[in-house]
């Protein structure tokens, strides 16, 4: 029986255990300009211990596993290493390095990359760093969290990334005002020529004439994407006298109206303005969406801005529109390809201002990003819940913060029922039942059905699972779980759930006790003072604290049976930290559950077996 158990406990990680990063908070204030402190609530069952914060290495190059200091259990552990492949400011450097082991190498190649990559716990990029799929399964087994350092994801292939249980964080307000005032830059620029007369006076020509602009004053500047960085350009360009429509699908009306922007379609905000300026993702539904179709939609002699990302437009497109004056002029920080072609049209075209990228690099953004992403890269590191997850569930950290004792408790369900199923019968249904007085708005159970199945599978497979690749995790591996909430009737009740139940169905146990008289193998748990409690094994009652490891007993109910176990396990110097017994009906079958500190050696749970009146046990690690 212990033998045959072996086989499903779980195999020690060091890195297993994750971020269950999650949280998402967008929407800061529009005017928010200094670096946004993400929310991090700790999750513990979620968590490699954090080590000990160490001095700062003195070089920066150390992708060696280091040991650091033991922690309060006095176990050494691994220091995370952390890849910075851009430009990343010192502030934000210094944050990495009281955690982990940094190294900075700018401007690899795509095969250096790929070289490196698997020595690296996280890695953190920026726009000129593409992380693709090859990179991350490269990383596949170490890498865990992938950082940007700005706000466009569009270079991090977010599938692969999920799929690898590698959580993607982002900076997503600290380079907003920096951004925007780059649009504002162009935009003036543009509509005077500062560019373009500046190059000629350098090279001898004193043109006035030539160089007449436009003015901006009573002019309509559509903005195509009312997010962060098309608010507060906005903002400014109201202050320059503008008339500001917008067009964003998914912006709230209110915030249009507080800052007194008219929300239009697509068609009326290209058709009625005079600049249009970019500020959308580069997404599939926003890539090339502005082509030649839209082009000939537009005022003749409408002025773009393009401070988003190049592959919104179809650059031959614009190309031809430059040319037949359709767009009489266009400011450009970003391409489709970066940087672009040497002999590019575009960038060469006398009616275009370009800069490199530059929307994100003042010394003020750099320094909030580089912060931003540090905190966020830490966090999730630290196994935290990070605000700014970008392929992982919004759940709001003080939802997080009221389920962690509940996350902990799914995940004990999840590992202790796996363990009790027998042999190779595998499972294919798995239903979570909530018992709870809360409707379904309030209740999150993304991050329980998670755990769950993190409890599932991380015990017999050498799969990380956490919040970010939970649901892919099971598809891929046939896991067909379900949920059932059970309204339970106190509504009063502050805590957010009554009860958790796993039900395993179609499948054999290793121990019969824990199968329920439908045929399932049933586990529920509570938490009670904050601790996860198993108090139902298939049909029986029982109350122990999920601490440590666990006998399931089945015997036949008669006097002296807890003396006979608890003597046999003294003996053997295995310390009790709990025990409960259950039964149906008095005098026939009974249950012990017993928490154990130690693992009982094979001798010891022989003697236990043993016992005439014990029918079937079973140890179970947490
Ligand atoms: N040039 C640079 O250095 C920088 C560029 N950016 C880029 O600016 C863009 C905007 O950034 P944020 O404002 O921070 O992002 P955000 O997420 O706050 O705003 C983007 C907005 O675009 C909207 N949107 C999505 N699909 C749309 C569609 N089809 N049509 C119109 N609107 C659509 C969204 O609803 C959202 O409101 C991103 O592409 C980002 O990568 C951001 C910072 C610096
Ligand atoms: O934050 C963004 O989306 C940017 O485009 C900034 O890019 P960068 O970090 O300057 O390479």
């Amino acid at each position: 029986m212990a033998a045959a158990s072996r086989a499903l406990l779980p195999t020690p990680r060091a890195a297993a255990s994750a971020s269950l990063a999650g949280a998402r908070a967008r929407l800061v204030p529009a005017s928010a300009s200094l670096p946004f402190r993400a929310r991090r609530v700790r999750c513990a069952v979620a968590s490699s211990p954090a080590p000990v914060a160490a001095p700062s290495p003195s070089s920066e190059s150390a992708p060696a596993r280091r040991i650091s200091p033991a922690g309060s259990d006095g176990a050494l552990r691994p220091k995370p290493a952390v890849l910075v492949a851009e430009k990343l400011s010192e502030a934000g450097l210094a944050v990495l390095r009281e955690f982990a082991d940094v190294e900075c190498a700018y401007g690899m190649s795509p095969a250096e990359l790929l070289a490196k990559v698997a020595q690296f716990d996280a890695l953190i990029v920026r726009s000129g760093t593409k992380v693709t799929r090859e990179v991350l399964e490269a990383g596949k087994g170490r890498l865990r969290v992938v950082g940007r350092a700005g706000v466009g994801i569009d270079n991090v292939d977010l599938q692969a990334a999920t799929e690898a249980g590698c959580l993607v964080v982002n900076a997503p307000t600290a380079n907003t005002v920096a951004a925007a005032e780059h649009g504002i830059a162009l935009l003036a620029s543009m509509a005077r020529n500062v560019s373009q007369a500046d190059a000629a006076l350098k090279a001898g020509k004193w043109q006035r004439t030539k160089y007449v602009g436009v003015s901006l004053v009573g002019k309509t500047l559509a903005i195509m994407g009312f997010g962060k960085v098309g608010s507060e350009v906005a903002r400014r360009a109201k202050g320059l006298g503008m008339h500001v429509i917008a067009h964003d699908p998914y912006a709230p009306a209110d915030r249009a109206r507080a800052i007194g922007v008219e929300l239009v379609s697509f068609d009326e905000a290209i058709a009625r303005a005079d600049f249009i300026s970019l500020h959308m993702p580069l997404i599939p539904t926003t890539n090339k969406i502005f082509n030649d179709e839209s082009f000939a939609k537009m005022k003749t002699g409408v002025r773009i801005i393009n401070v988003a990302r190049g592959g919104v437009i179809d650059e031959d497109a614009l190309v031809r529109a430059l040319d037949s004056g359709k767009v009489a002029q266009a400011a450009l920080d970003v391409f489709t390809v970066e940087p672009p072609p040497k002999d590019s049209m575009l960038v060469l075209h006398e009616n275009v201002t370009v800069t490199p990228h530059l929307g994100a690099s003042t010394v003020e953004a750099q320094e909030g990003v580089a912060i931003e992403i540090a905190e966020a890269v830490v966090g999730a590191l630290r196994g935290e819940l990070a605000a700014t997850a970008v392929n992982a569930p919004m759940v709001p950290a003080e939802v997080l913060s009221e389920l962690a004792p509940y996350v902990s408790l799914a995940e004990k369900l999840g590992r202790l029922a796996v363990q009790l199923v027998a042999g190779e019968t595998g499972i294919k249904g798995v239903k979570v039942v909530y018992t709870t007085a809360r409707g379904p708005d309030d209740l999150d159970t993304r991050l329980l059905r998670a755990m769950v199945t993190k409890g599932l599978v991380e015990p017999v497979s050498s799969t990380f699972v956490n919040l970010v690749n939970a649901d892919y995790t099971a598809k891929q591996r046939g896991l067909r779980i379900t949920e059932e909430r059970v309204a339970h009737d106190s509504p009063a009740a502050e805590a957010p759930l009554e009860s958790v139940q796993v039900r395993l169905s179609q499948v054999q146990s290793r121990f019969a006790g824990a199968i329920s008289d439908g045929g399932d193998i049933v586990l529920e748990g509570r938490v009670k003072y904050g601790v996860p409690h198993l108090t139902l094994v298939g049909p029986y009652e029982v109350d122990v604290s999920l601490e440590g490891n666990l006998i399931l007993c089945r015997q036949i109910d008669q006097p002296g049976m807890i003396g006979k176990v608890g003597n046999i396990l003294g003996q053997r110097n295995v310390n009790i930290s709990f025990m409960s017994v259950g039964r149906t009906f008095r005098g026939k079958q009974a249950i012990m559950a017993i928490g154990v500190d130690e693992e009982p050696d094979k001798e010891t749970l022989e003697k236990i077996g043993g016992i005439p009146a014990v029918e079937e046990f079973v140890f179970l690690e947490l």
